[in-house]
């Protein structure tokens, strides 16, 4: 597989002098063709600072980012983000074909070469029967349908999600997901995607990549060595998953230290064990109580 995205020394800093925040540091990763890469890390580490540098929202401090080979420096024409809040990101005032159309008209494209993509767009999604609709007469998860389907109707080189799955239900966040599942296999797409759910970046990714503490780099890039037909259970339940959950918690819980902690005695596999337990039940404690403020 050809590379499609290359992140190379990438740093961000926000701010100068005394109150100058380095948000990411020395990232380098790359993402082939074809491939749907899930990033995780801890909350406030700098993933959507790493996204924003990567979609040329904002120009990193040092280092770069090429998509096929060519350097981001503005938001590039065949590359489109999905972010967490659809509610702020479709426009009341359109309809859900005319949010989906709303990018393709800067882009030259005729009205009915617009009209066509948006339609096939919201059929990928299971969104055919509500073109005419607004944002605000759909629930949460159909709202982010339509953001999903807005941008595969740009027909991305590369499809970048930020936490795209975290404000709906537990049942619309699976459904969500092997919707995506299925998009980015009928449509061989390339996809990074951020989130902080463990379970997830392993039930979605090929490979996932776990991100320290702020300022962000890379502690872990981890094949995914699941069947590539996943199911919200059996593939939740089997022993690969498993094993790889623990093992992405157990490195966001406690990443390697490298030389500058040589003597430290690494725990026991049960004393390991318990800590990634500690850790996933606190993540999902965080979780519950954030949707219980929602
Ligand atoms: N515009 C900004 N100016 C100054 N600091 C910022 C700015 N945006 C983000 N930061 C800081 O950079 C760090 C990384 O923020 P970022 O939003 O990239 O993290 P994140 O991992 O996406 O967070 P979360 O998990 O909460 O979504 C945080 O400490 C944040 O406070």
């Amino acid at each position: 597989m050809t590379a499609m995205l290359e992140v190379a020394d990438l740093r961000h800093t926000y701010g100068s002098g005394p109150g100058a925040h380095t948000a990411v540091q020395n990232l380098n990763f790359t993402i082939a063709t074809g491939e749907l890469a899930c990033i995780v890390g801890p909350s406030g580490c700098g993933k959507s600072t790493l996204l924003r540098c990567i979609a040329g929202l904002i120009k990193p401090s040092a280092g770069t980012v090429s998509l096929h080979g060519d350097l981001i420096e503005r938001t590039p024409e065949d590359l489109a983000v999905v972010f967490q809040d659809y509610s702020r990101s479709l426009f009341p005032w359109l309809s859900v074909r005319g949010n989906v159309e709303f990018p393709l008209r800067s882009r030259g494209i005729s009205r009915s070469e617009r009209k066509r993509r948006a339609a096939e767009a919201l059929e990928w999604v299971g969104l055919s029967g509500a073109e005419a609709k607004y944002p605000w007469q759909l629930s949460g998860g159909m709202q982010q349908r339509v953001s999903i389907a807005r941008a595969l109707a740009c027909q991305p080189a590369l499809l970048l999600m930020d936490e795209p799955f975290a404000s709906v239900d537990a049942q619309t966040r699976f459904e969500l997901e092997d919707l995506l599942l299925r998009v980015r296999h009928e449509h061989d797409s390339t996809v990074l995607l951020v989130t902080h759910d463990i379970d997830e970046s392993v039930y979605l990714g090929d490979r996932v990549l776990v991100l320290s503490k702020s300022p962000a780099s890379i502690v872990a890039d981890l094949p995914v060595d699941l069947p590539a037909q996943r199911d919200q259970i059996t593939t939740r339940e089997s022993a690969n998953f498993v094993t790889l959950r623990g093992e992405v918690a157990r490195l966001l819980h406690n990443p390697p230290t490298g030389a500058a902690d040589p003597v430290k005695p690494r725990p026991t596999a049960a004393e390991e064990e318990a800590a990634a337990q500690r850790f996933l039940e606190a993540e999902r404690a965080s979780h519950a109580s954030e949707a219980s403020t929602n």
